[in-house]
């Protein structure tokens, strides 16, 4: 599944495709596997918003992230340890080949740039540049479903219901009516809007959902003590609750669709736009078809530093930030594979230097394109809406061209920069970076997390405002974009979510 995002003045007058995982274990089936938390400043900013927002702190993120974890770190030190998890159900592992020759050269390169090297970027500091770990097992992908679901799926006991109530939560249909499931997983469905108690109508209290089936619409309750719980990321989850009429009023009086509660989602649309240098490799006097040994990975190492606001090559300063704002990976991969359109070459081996923004500023938004549940909605990313963003970008593509062009990448891998002969003042930088800009698939922020009153969405308990039964649990709630991956930010917040759920329920009479 892939919506479209809206050209705008501030990706070049283009739209590009922004792909979700359309899939049971959505985006964790389909993403690049980085593990990565983000910054710990990143949760006390979430924690600073109210008292009661102190769940939020990095010492309670990080009590989830732990028990989310199960880290295969070989030998991991004392301070490792300190950061991360061994028993949970997300399986984590460092990179299960070792890098490409041409990788441990860049390596030493960007080393020789002053960048300190980092065993954990998870851990005390974030700054520096090392490997990535990742969300794997064994050597493979290992994704949330895997991790939370399989399992649950595997303890389904099914038995008759005593008595069978027609349009309970976890009847089965088809075949199995009249059979009874703990957890009821259905592919292939999409939900349409959430059910409301019409005799309580002033209460907004929801009590199932409507969802399309192989062309037909079910509907589906709460059990008793239940709720509704949202978790469509950050692009459906504010669709579905928009077309449920929780959302802005004006977009949602356009598509004709009654307001229930007026809320600002959509909103605060938060991403990592990222933007690609491109180089040949092609080492002197070889005869040999392949010189790099191509593996399915590509992402051979990252580094974390601080733009210069300037648009200037960083200095030793910024390297050494402990509140980096870029993460810069790299591998001989060619990622951009537009960029031979336009710089045809008849070279067969790249090395690509990728630079996200993890701290922009910018911020876009999301609205209904209509009323129908299967429209994508429009999506603003306003990439560069903020000049600081377009500058911490140049100054990251500089020192990536700049990392290229040293020997011995330049001597003896024969890299060559391509698309950049051009470039040579911040105008011509502005040109290739708004064309070449593309995103991270990291949404979120569509459905904030904050006090209404500062244009949150859901409370602290993750709670949609002026409703009751309903929360949202996914990348949506995010008060501010996490410096890093959202994989594990999310399953950060599933974990507590799943602490505040019981909480609830059994204060519930
Ligand atoms: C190409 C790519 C690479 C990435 N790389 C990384 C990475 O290396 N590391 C990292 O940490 N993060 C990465 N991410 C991002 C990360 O995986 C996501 O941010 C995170 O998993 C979001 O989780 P979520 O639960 O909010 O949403 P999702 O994972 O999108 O889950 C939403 C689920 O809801 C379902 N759904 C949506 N609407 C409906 C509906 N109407 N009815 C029924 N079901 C619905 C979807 O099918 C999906 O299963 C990447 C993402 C992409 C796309």
């Amino acid at each position: 599944m892939a919506s479209t995002v809206n050209p705008t003045e501030e990706v070049l007058n283009k739209g590009f495709s922004y792909p979700r995982g359309k899939v049971i274990g959505g985006y964790s089936t389909v993403n690049a596997l980085a593990y990565m938390r983000g910054h710990k400043a990143d949760y006390e900013l979430w924690a600073a918003q109210d008292p009661e927002y102190i769940i939020w702190n990095y010492y309670h993120c990080l009590e989830a992230f732990k028990a989310v974890e199960n880290n295969a770190r070989k030998n991991p030190d004392v301070e490792f340890e300190k950061y991360h998890g061994f028993n949970g159900l997300l399986y984590v592992q460092d990179p299960a080949v070792d890098e490409f020759d041409i990788s441990k050269d860049v390596f030493k390169v960007v080393r020789k740039f002053g960048i300190p090297s980092n065993k954990d970027f998870n851990g005390a500091k974030q700054n520096g540049v090392g490997r990535y770990q990742f969300t794997m097992k064994d050597g493979k992908r290992f994704t949330l479903a895997d991790g939370y679901l399989k399992d649950a799926l595997k303890k389904v006991i099914v038995s008759p219901p005593k008595p069978f109530i027609e349009g309970h939560p976890h009847a089965l249909v088809n075949d199995n009516v009249g059979k009874f499931v703990a957890v009821n997983v259905k592919s292939s469905t999409h939900m349409l809007n959430i059910i409301w108690d019409e005799k309580k109508k002033d209460e907004n209290v929801a009590i199932g959902v409507k969802y399309s089936y192989n062309g037909k619409d079910y509907n589906c309750y709460i059990a008793p003590k239940g709720e509704v719980i949202i978790c469509g990321g950050a692009i459906n989850s504010p669709q579905i609750l928009m077309l449920s009429g929780i959302g802005p009023k004006k977009n949602l009086e356009d598509n004709s669709i009654k307001v229930r509660k007026e809320l600002p989602v959509g909103h605060k649309l938060r991403d990592h736009p990222f933007c690609i240098i491109t180089a040949t490799v092609s080492v002197p006097g070889s005869t040999t078809g392949s010189i790099l040994n191509y593996s399915s990975f590509g992402v051979d190492f990252v580094s974390f530093y601080k733009g210069n606001i300037e648009g200037k090559i960083p200095n030793r300063e910024e390297f050494n930030d402990e509140r980096p704002d870029i993460q810069q990976y790299s591998g001989a991969v060619l990622f951009d594979k537009g960029i031979l359109d336009e710089y045809p070459t008849d070279k067969k081996e790249f090395y690509s230097m990728l630079t996200a923004l993890n701290l922009p500023s910018s911020v876009g938004n999301l609205e209904l394109r209509s009323s129908d549940p299967f429209a994508h909605p429009k999506i603003f990313l306003n990439y560069y809406d903020k000049p600081e963003d377009l500058y911490r970008m140049m100054s990251s593509l500089k020192l990536s061209r700049k990392i290229l062009e040293q020997p011995p990448l330049s001597t003896d891998w024969g890299v060559k920069v391509i698309g950049l002969d051009e470039v040579n003042d911040d105008k011509e930088w502005e040109k290739y970076i708004r064309k070449r800009t593309t995103s991270s698939a990291h949404p979120c922020g569509t459905v904030k997390m904050a006090p209404e009153f500062k244009g949150g969405c859901v409370n602290h308990r993750l709670q949609v405002y002026g409703t009751k039964n309903l929360r949202v649990v996914d990348a949506s709630i995010f008060p501010t974009i996490p410096a890093g991956n959202l994989n594990a930010p999310t399953a950060m917040v599933a974990w507590r979510a799943s602490k505040l759920i019981k909480e609830d329920y059994y204060k519930k009479v």
